[in-house]
Parts: structure tokens; sequence; C-alpha cells
């Protein structure tokens, strides 16, 4: 029990102490292999924001990682792949281990890693730092979705490329957050297809900013950022409909320049921009690469929900129950679909890939 007043914590039940992050980080250390893949593959994802290297990335994965055996299978097939396209595409692995709700439901793999509601943090957090060193063992760059504002002290060393959501584009914690984030990182437009929230995002998120959060040693601290100067927008489309065709990205490109940002803009192919239909993705690709190849060079990159089996199915009160490889949030191509998807867009972009680095080094020279 604490010694707070009667006037406290009148809606708390209990609070368990977790471990620091030095700890975790002590307990799941990252190897020297592990070091250089998080380093090259944040420095590969800022060469392309910078085009100083005209390949396109790909955000590419589950839509939220539940069994890290299945999560490592599809990083063996991702990274056969990922060396396949290499010469037009870089490849980074979603790992997503929490999930905004739009309302409630499971909010990933940290928050209740055994999926059954006993809500073992301290063991989410573990086990997903697990996975991450291993990832970056293999060679894999990953990203992830910075939601809680405590948990980039446990896991962020191992991540290469960031996301800040729909749902929280607006929230200054998160924009502070992300102001000291080491890894590039991409703001979605709002819920509502609004560029507003992300624009300003942007113009705060690259500023310094004083804040509070927790140190190494876990303790509560004034945090004092640099400003991240590696953030882009996402497009992933709105309640009133998609914003990958040629005019929405047009427009977004003409609120860029406006607002003095770069014009620097990824094409999620799933959430709004596929109305939820999975099989959608592909086509939204398709019309994207199109673009590229008439000229458009502000497209820097492509977010895909991909997993090893087709689609998503709903988490019950037995886990054990659960298909192998499938998503339990929203619906994935499969993995044939995955291949499909990159191999097509890189046959597509590879041809006009030595015209776009002229066109980004007359841009420089301008
Ligand atoms: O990408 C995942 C979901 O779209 C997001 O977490 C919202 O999910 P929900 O509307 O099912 O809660
Ligand atoms: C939740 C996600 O997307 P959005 O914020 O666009 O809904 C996601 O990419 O997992």
């Amino acid at each position: 029990m604490n010694n707070n007043t009667p006037l406290e914590d009148l809606n708390v039940l209990s609070e368990e102490r977790l471990m620091t992050p030095a700890e975790l980080k002590k307990m799941v250390p990252l190897s020297e292999t592990g070091m250089e893949t998080v380093a090259n593959g944040r420095r590969t994802i800022k060469n392309i924001l910078e085009r100083t290297d005209p390949r396109l990335f790909l955000v590419v994965g589950p839509c939220s990682i539940h069994d890290t055996e299945a999560a490592i299978d599809y990083a063996k097939r991702l990274k056969v792949l990922a060396e396949e396209v290499s010469d037009t595409l870089y490849l980074v692995m979603r790992v997503y281990f929490e999930k905004p709700r739009t309302t409630v439901g499971w909010k990933g793999l940290i928050n209740d890693p055994h999926l059954n509601n006993s809500f073992n943090i301290s063991e989410g957090l573990t086990t997903g730092r697990k996975l991450l060193t291993e990832l970056a063992d293999m060679g894999i760059p990953t990203s992830t979705e910075a939601l809680d504002p405590v948990s980039p002290q446990y896991l962020q060393d191992l991540i290469s490329w960031s996301a800040i959501g729909a749902r929280t584009t607006e929230s200054q914690t998160h924009r502070e957050m992300a102001s000291g984030l080491s890894s590039a990182i991409g703001f979605k437009n709002g819920t509502d297809g609004g560029l507003g929230v992300a624009l300003n995002a942007l113009h705060s998120v690259s500023t310094p900013h004083r804040f509070l959060g927790i140190n190494h040693e876990g303790e509560v601290s004034v945090i004092h950022t640099r400003g991240n100067k590696h953030a882009h927008i996402v497009l992933r489309g709105g309640n009133k409909g998609s914003n990958y065709d040629a005019q929405s990205v047009a427009e977004c490109e003409a609120a860029l320049e406006k607002a003095g940002h770069e014009a620097n803009i990824m094409i999620d192919c799933s959430h709004a921009n596929s109305d939820k239909d999975h099989n959608r993705q592909r086509n939204v690709m398709q019309d994207v690469a199109r673009q590229i190849v008439d000229g458009n060079d502000s497209i820097i990159g492509f977010m895909v929900e991909s997993n090893i089996g087709e689609g998503n199915q709903k988490l019950t009160d037995n886990p054990a129950d659960l298909k192998y490889g499938v998503s339990i949030t929203d619906a994935c191509v499969d993995w044939e679909t995955t291949e499909a998807m990159v191999r097509e867009l890189r046959d597509q972009v590879k041809e006009i890939l030595p015209q776009r680095k002229t066109q980004q080094e007359k841009r420089k020279v301008a």
C-alpha cells in the first residue's frame, strides 16, 4: 500500500515496479552485428530521405506481432526477398508490438504477451526485445509504431524506422517523444484523412523540446531533445476515402511545400487506402508505382501489411486455437502475394531509377 491521501488514486487498482531500461538491456543486449544492422538500416533510410540513395524503402510485415516464432519465419523469407530486390528497393520489416485501438481490444505483445488478459508487461518487453535483437542479428532492419511514451527507452536502440499513428499524430506527447527518437519517423495523416495534423507534427518534431520522461535508470527525468530532422508524412487515407491517387499526392506535395517541408511522402497501401480490404493493397501499390514511373519523385516509400497467411482471425478465449502466421489485428496479404507485389514494384521502378537519380541530383543543385 502507498501513503497517499484519500484524495489520490481513486481509480488506480494497483501498481507494480518494472525493471529499468538499463536492466532490460543488460539482460537482452544488442550484439556488434545487431548494432551494425540498426546503424546501417537507419543510415540507408536517412539517405533515401535525403536523396543520396535513389531507391524506395518499404515498411512491410504483419499488422502486429503475436507469435515470435512466426515472426522469425516471416523474417527469413523477407531476408531472401530483400536481397533479391536490393538494387531498387530497401525492405524494412514491420515489427509492431503496440496497437492503438479505436476503442478497446488487444493492445499488442508488450501489453499482453499471452493474449489472455494476463497483461504481463515485463515479459512483453523482454520478449519484444529478444525478438528485435534476434532480427538484428539476422541482418533485418525493423520498424515499429512508437505509441507508449515510456517504451522507447526499452526498445528504440533496435529500431531503424518509426511511425506515429493516425490516432496520435496530433498528440503533443508523441511529437515530443518523436523529436528525441534516433530513427527517421513517419507521421500518418489523421483518421479523418486531414493532412493538417501531420504537417503541424512535422514542424513540431523537428524542434527541440523539454518534457517529462524516464532515463535509462528508470528515473523520472526532464528530457531535452535536439529535434528529429528525418520526419516525413505517411498517406494512409481517412474516413472520407483514400489519398494515394495522383491528385491527392499532388495536393500533399503542395501542402508540404507551402509549409516549408521536404516533399517526402510514404504511401500506406493498407488502412483507409485499401478500405481495410487486404487484397486492395496490391492495386494501391500498382497505381502509385505508375505515378513514380510517370515521374513523381516525392514518393519515397510504401507501407504494406503482410503476413505468412492471408486475412485475419479473431482472438478468442483459447489462443492455442489460432491459425499459424495469420494476423489477429488488421487483415494482411499472404507471403506469396507479398513476393509478387514487391517483385512487380521492383520491375516497374528499376527502369526509371537512373532517371530518378538525375531528377534528385537536379533538385539538389537547384
Ligand atoms: O493497424 C491497426 C488498426 O487499424 C488500428 O490499431 C485500429 O484498430 P481497431 O480499429 O481494430 O481498434
Ligand atoms: C495503426 C496503424 O495505422 P494507422 O495509424 O494508420 O491506423 C498501423 O500502421 O498499424
